[in-house]
């Protein structure tokens, strides 16, 4: 079924990621130091490196999450380094952190239908079931009764709704069994082949091989290496202890 989901209407955006020399603080703590890097309308671009050196703090940097922030991100032609985080998610931006973020007192009903939507051209009810048939016979189940694989499911099934046509993922497949890990290998799949932009930060090296054009490895708060595609993720493993 997933072939029957249609092209977004967001895909008209030309949205597009330049980002140079960002830095970010939390408190006194600099903790990146110069992220320089691009995608492309349609890229599916990774950032992986070791624990602790700075992708979750790129992502929510890029949303406009983390207070003190300087350099330059350009999104949809934008420049967002001091817009506020709903401004940046108005561009089309979907974020979906490491934690997924499910409000464990709502149902997933609730939980889906909370963010509000950015623009026109959001999934459908029906076609967020046709893509997580999990989630349509867990309807009304509380949030802390889903599984990892569930929470994840529906924190990308609710960014998808809101219309965003750019998806920042962390660490989606962290802890989930394999199965589960193809499941949403499948959809990102086919998100990719609808036209989403990507940027993935994920530890899984098979994983991000698979779907990525292109990846970048951060170390201490820098970008250090790119490569691309899945022959090039070989050449980065060096950087990344593996
Ligand atoms: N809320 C915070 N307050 C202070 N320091 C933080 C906070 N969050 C992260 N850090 C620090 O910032 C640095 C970068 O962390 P970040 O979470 O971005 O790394 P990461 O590459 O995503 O690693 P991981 O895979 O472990 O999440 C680390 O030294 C971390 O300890």
């Amino acid at each position: 079924m997933l072939d029957a989901i249609p092209k977004t209407a967001g895909s008209s955006t030309d949205i597009e990621i330049a980002v140079n020399g960002l830095q970010a603080w939390y408190g006194e703590s600099h903790v990146l130091h110069d992220i320089g890097f691009d995608v492309k309308k349609g890229e599916v671009v990774t950032l992986l490196g070791r624990n602790g050196a700075g992708k979750t703090t790129t992502l929510r940097a890029l949303m406009g999450l983390v207070n003190r922030r300087d350099g330059s991100a350009v999104i949809c032609g934008e420049q967002t380094i001091k817009y506020p985080s709903r401004r940046i998610a108005r561009l089309g931006i979907g974020y979906v952190p490491e934690e997924r973020g499910i409000f464990s007192e709502l149902s997933v009903e609730e939980n889906l239908m909370l963010p509000p939507k950015l623009r026109d051209g959001g999934f459908s009810r029906e076609e967020i079931f046709d893509l997580f048939p999990n989630l349509k016979s867990r309807l009304h189940s509380q949030g802390t009764k889903l599984s990892g694989g569930e929470q994840q499911m529906l924190a990308m099934a609710r960014v998808l709704r809101t219309g965003a046509d750019c998806l920042f993922l962390d660490e989606p497949t962290e802890g989930l069994a394999p199965v589960i890990v193809q499941q949403i290998e499948r959809v990102l799949q086919m998100l990719k082949a609808r036209g989403f932009t990507i940027i993935l930060v994920e530890q899984n090296l098979r994983f991000a091989a698979s779907l990525a054009d292109r990846h970048y490895v951060v170390e201490q708060g820098r970008i250090v290496a790119q490569a691309s595609g899945a022959d090039g993720i070989d050449s980065l493993t060096r950087y990344l202890g593996v």
